[in-house]
C-alpha cells in the first residue's frame, strides 16, 4: 500500500485504488479474529472507542453511514483538484479529513498515514523516501490520538491538528538526518580505515559501535559478541587503542569501558 501510494504520487486517487489498498491490508477479510468489510466502504456506523470490553470509552462517532460515499467523493474531488493548498498542509488536512470520515471497516489510520505520504511524496516531487511520516506518527502515537480527540471536538479549527502535523514532521526529518548521518559516517570511517590492519573480530564490533551501541563496551561484552576469551579481547581492544581508534571512557564504573574516537581525531 505504501509503495503505491508514493510510487503512484502523480496519478489521481481513486475510490478503487483505495479499496484494493484496504483488501492488500486485510487479505483473509479478516481483523484480527473478527470478519470485516473489505475493499468496499463500510456499511455500518462507526465509533472509535478504547479499553476493555465492557469499559469501553467512546473517543469520536464517525460520519453517518448513509454519508460516507458522499463524503468520500467530496473529499477525492478535493484531494485530485485543489491545487490551491500548499502540499505539505494538504497532507496534515487530508489526513485528518480522511480520519474523520473514518470511511472503512478497519484500517482507517494506516490508509490515512498512507494518504499524507503519498501528498508529501508529491510535495517532495520524487518518490526516493528518505523519511517516513507513517513510521514518525506511530512513534509519536500517543500525542496523536490526544491531538485528534481533541480537535474532532472542536468546532472547526484544526490550527493545532496542524501544528502538531508539521512538529511531527519535523521531528521524522530529524530522524532521517541522524540515520543517514551514522551511514555516511560509516562509509567515511571504513573508507579512512581501508589500509588499517584489523581482524574480524575487530572489524564486527567495531561495525556495532558505528551502528550505534546500546549501553557501554567492556572488554566482557566484546568477548561475548565476538566469541572470543577475556584475554584476546583485551588484546584486540589494546590493539585498537594503540591504533587510535578506541580510547577509554573517562567517567569508569567498575568496569572499564570503552568508545570509538571521533574519525576527526584518529591517526591515520
Ligand atoms: N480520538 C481518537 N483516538 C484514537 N484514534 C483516533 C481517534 N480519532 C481518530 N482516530 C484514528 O483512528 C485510527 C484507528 O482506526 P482504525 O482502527 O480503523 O485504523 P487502523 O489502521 O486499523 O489502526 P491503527 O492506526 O491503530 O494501525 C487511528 O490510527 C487514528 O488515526
Amino acid at each position: 500500500m505504501m509503495l503505491d501510494a508514493t510510487q503512484n504520487y502523480l496519478q489521481p486517487l481513486t475510490e478503487d485504488q483505495l479499496f484494493g489498498w484496504h483488501s492488500a491490508l486485510f487479505p483473509t477479510g479478516r481483523s484480527g479474529m473478527y470478519k470485516i468489510e473489505v475493499g468496499r466502504y463500510r456499511t455500518g456506523e462507526m465509533q472509535i472507542v478504547s479499553g476493555a470490553m465492557g469499559k469501553e470509552k467512546i473517543h469520536y462517532e464517525a460520519v453517518a453511514v448513509e454519508a460516507v460515499k458522499k463524503e468520500m467523493d467530496n473529499f477525492l474531488d478535493w484531494f485530485n483538484n485543489d491545487s490551491s493548498t500548499d502540499l505539505v498542509l494538504k497532507a496534515a488536512i487530508a489526513h485528518f479529513w480522511f480520519i474523520i470520515i473514518h470511511p472503512f471497516d478497519d484500517g482507517n489510520g494506516r490508509i490515512g498515514r498512507a494518504i499524507s505520504d503519498l501528498l508529501l511524496t508529491k510535495a517532495d516531487k520524487s518518490p526516493e523516501r528518505f523519511y517516513s511520516m507513517s513510521s514518525q506518527i506511530l512513534v509519536e502515537r500517543k500525542r496523536y490520538y490526544e491531538v485528534l480527540q481533541k480537535v474532532q471536538h472542536s468546532s472547526g479549527d484544526i490550527t493545532e491538528w496542524l501544528d502538531w502535523f508539521l512538529h511531527c514532521l519535523k521531528n521524522a526529518l530529524h530522524e532521517t538526518e541522524k540515520t543517514l548521518g551514522k551511514v555516511v559516517y560509516k562509509a567515511e570511517f571504513w573508507k579512512h580505515h581501508e589500509q588499517t590492519l584489523l581482524n574480524e573480530r575487530q572489524r564486527l564490533v567495531l561495525n556495532k559501535l558505528l551502528d550505534g551501541f546500546e549501553g557501554k563496551l567492556n572488554s566482557s561484552k566484546w568477548a561475548k559478541i565476538s566469541k572470543c576469551s577475556p584475554d584476546t579481547a583485551l588484546r584486540d581492544i589494546k590493539d585498537l587503542m594503540e591504533k587510535g581508534i578506541l580510547r577509554q571512557e573517562s567517567e569508569g564504573g567498575r568496569s572499564t569501558n570503552y568508545e570509538l574516537v571521533e574519525l576527526t581525531n584518529q591517526k591515520f
